[in-house]
Parts: structure tokens; sequence; C-alpha cells
């Protein structure tokens, strides 16, 4: 019998450590490394790291290296090497664009080429997978597993959690009750929660659908902007409540509400990408100035779920092809795309027309 974490437990281990702040020990083939998500650092575990010695690295994406003008030789991140002296200030700077019309000029930022960038890797997705700026430090260690226990951090074993990180995460109903709505009275709204302890998922799901035709379905990804506060930023809010309408009005469908708010970024990102937008940055650049790519959802999810409830067929609402795509990629037919063209205004009409240029949104 065994009360010890399994992977799954401990990587959500490692991504809560992350995002407090705390550090994590990464362990691979080659080597090991601390690791320290670049937004939660602060000045005394920054001076604590370079007490120890050794090269630390601040490890950044390829999109975000490519503002900066630092040379990404491991093709999709950059190692950048911490000046002696670095500050947590520089730290910050590099890591986020807030200031980087203000403060252009960062480096010359000088970037490690050669050996193996897997655990730079594995720690940005980790970072990323918690919702934090794209941007990690990171240390060789000589004795990682020693170094671990010493200090009781977890550790990760590298050459299993890559891969695994890769997956989608089973998700398991939690529980569905009745919720009669405005537009149907027969609603029903069902919750699922992943195993790896990340974001919950749910399914409304209007009147009874047949399992056996095409069902009325729409992904809709949370946008607490649009969706609650009334954003005009964006169209989520008139996207979310025309598909629930036109369900209510045919009588069936399904809406998954996927918690992937800023289209995977998470809020607190995407409000970064908001600041970048003011400062004239589209949707797209601001993503890729932040270091993410320009859509960081996984529709997999949404296909997975639709698969649980008996779902093998859809007339999809979207006016976004990647969606159509990853459906039928994932098990799920199209039978038919129901466009959901709702909501332009003012503030939105260039975010739509960039969607429609950059990302092949439909109109
Ligand atoms: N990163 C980022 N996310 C945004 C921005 N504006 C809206 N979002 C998010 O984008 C997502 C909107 O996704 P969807 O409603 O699925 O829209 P879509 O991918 O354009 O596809 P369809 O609406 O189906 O055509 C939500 O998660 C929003 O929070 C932005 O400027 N930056
Ligand atoms: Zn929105």
């Amino acid at each position: 019998m065994s009360f010890a974490p399994d992977l799954t437990e401990t990587i959500a281990r490692a991504r809560a450590d992350l995002r407090m702040g705390v550090p994590v020990v990464l362990r691979g083939a080659g080597g090991a490394a601390l690791v320290l998500a670049a937004e939660t650092l602060d000045a005394q575990r920054l001076a604590d790291v370079q007490a120890l010695g050794g090269a630390p690295v601040l490890a950044i994406t390829a999109r975000r290296a490519a503002t900066l003008k630092a040379r990404a030789y491991d093709g999709d991140l950059a190692r950048v090497v911490l000046p002696p002296d670095a500050r947590l200030s520089w730290v910050l700077a590099v890591a986020d664009p807030a200031d980087d019309l203000k403060m252009p000029m960062k480096g010359p930022l000088i970037s490690d080429r050669g050996g193996d960038a897997g655990l730079h890797r594995l720690a940005l997705t980790l970072v990323k997978s918690a919702r934090l700026l794209p941007a990690a430090v990171l240390l060789d260690l000589p004795d990682g597993a020693g170094f671990a226990a010493r200090h009781g951090l977890t550790a990760l074993d590298a050459d299993a959690a890559a891969p695994h990180l890769l997956e989608v995460s089973p998700m398991h109903p939690v529980v569905s009750a009745r919720l009669p709505l405005s537009v149907s009275e027969a609603g029903r709204l069902h919750v699922f929660r992943p195993e790896d302890g990340g974001e919950e998922h749910y399914a409304v799901e209007i009147g009874q659908p047949r399992r056996d035709a095409p069902v009325l379905a729409r992904l809709h990804s949370a946008c607490f902007t649009g969706d609650l506060l009334g954003s005009l930023k964006c169209d989520c809010g008139p996207q979310l409540r025309g598909a629930l309408a036109q369900m209510g009005a045919e009588g069936a469908g399904v809406l998954l509400y996927l918690n992937q708010e800023g289209r995977g970024i998470g809020l607190a990102n995407k409000m970064r990408a908001y600041s970048l937008q003011d400062q004239g940055f589209d949707t797209v650049e601001a993503n890729h100035r932040l270091g993410f790519e320009d859509d960081e959802r996984d529709f997999r999810i949404g296909a997975d779920l639709l698969r649980r409830m008996g779902f093998s067929s859809v007339r999809l609402m979207t006016n976004n092809p990647a969606k159509l795509a990853m459906m039928a990629q994932n098990g799920i037919a199209v039978a038919e795309r129901v466009p959901l063209r709702l909501g332009e205004t003012d503030h939105n009409r260039a975010y739509l027309a960039t969607k429609a240029a950059k990302s092949g949104h439909m109109l």
C-alpha cells in the first residue's frame, strides 16, 4: 500500500507550487533543475538561487524571444542567461511585456545553445498550465533528488511527465441537475471534473437531444468579461445567449461551457493582452508578445465531453475553422456548421476583423 501521490497528482502539486512561488525540481535522464515561475518569483528566492552558484537561465518561449530579439536556439524556446547581478526587475521585464514600449532595451540578451532543453520545455509547459506568464528560471542541480528531499520540494520525473502533460486529462461527471432557463424550461446542467486537478467544465443540455442524430452544439470558451460583464471588446456574451436561444427555439441542443478563459491563457494573462491592445497591438500580436500562441485552447476536451454524453455527430455553431477540424479529428462528425455571427460593436470590429484575417474565422 502507498499513500504517495502518483504522477498526475505530483504534476498537480508542482503546478500549485509554481503558482504560489514555491520552486519545484525536475529530474530527467540528462540531469536535474530547480524551477521557479518568473511571475511568482520574489527577490529573496532569486537571491537564494543566485547564492547556490551555477548559471541560472530564464526560459522563455520563442514567441517572447522574437519580441526581445533573443536567439531561440532551441526552436520553440530560448534559454536566456541571467546576468550575474540580475535583479528581480530584470527577470520580470523579460517575462512580462507590460513595459516593453517604455523600456524597449533589456539586453543584449544572451541565449544558451547546445545541451538539452527538455527540462526548460517542460518548465514552460507547467507554468503555462498554471496560467502564469510563460517564463521560468532554471538552475542545474547536481543532485536533484537530494536537493528536493532536503528542502521539502516537489520533484517531478520529467521523462514521465512530459508526455503525460500532452494528454487530455480524463473528465468525470460529478453531478447533473435540472436547470430551467429563460430560453427553455427543459434545461439541465452537467458538471465535469478532470482527473488532473484542473478546471471543471460544464455542459448545458437543452431538451432531450437524440443521441443518434446530429445535435445542435456550441463549444463556448469562458469569457468572464464578455459572458458576465457585457464587455464590448468581444462577441462572447451575445454568442453565448444567441446559441442558447437557438437551442431553446429548436427545443434541443448542448452547449459546452469550457473553462478556457482568454483562449486558454487565463484571465490575468487576457487582461495583460488587453493592456497591450490598448498600446496598439491586435489580439494575436498581444498573445505573441506575452509568449503565447494565438490560441492555447485544447478543443479535444470538448470532443471528449460530447462523446461522454453519448453524442457522435454535431451541427456545430461556430465561425472558427479550428473548432471544426478538431471535432472531426477527435471522433465527432460535423454534419453542419451553423454560423454564429452576433454582437458586433464599434469596440470589437477590429478584433473580429483580426480573427478573420489571422485565424481564418469565417464571416
Ligand atoms: N487571449 C485573448 N483571449 C480573448 C480575447 N478576446 C476574447 N478572448 C477569449 O476568446 C475566447 C472566445 O472564444 P470563442 O467564443 O470560442 O470564439 P472563437 O474561437 O472565436 O470561435 P467561434 O465563436 O466559435 O466562432 C474566450 O475564451 C475569450 O475569453 C483577446 O483579446 N485575447
Ligand atoms: Zn469574450
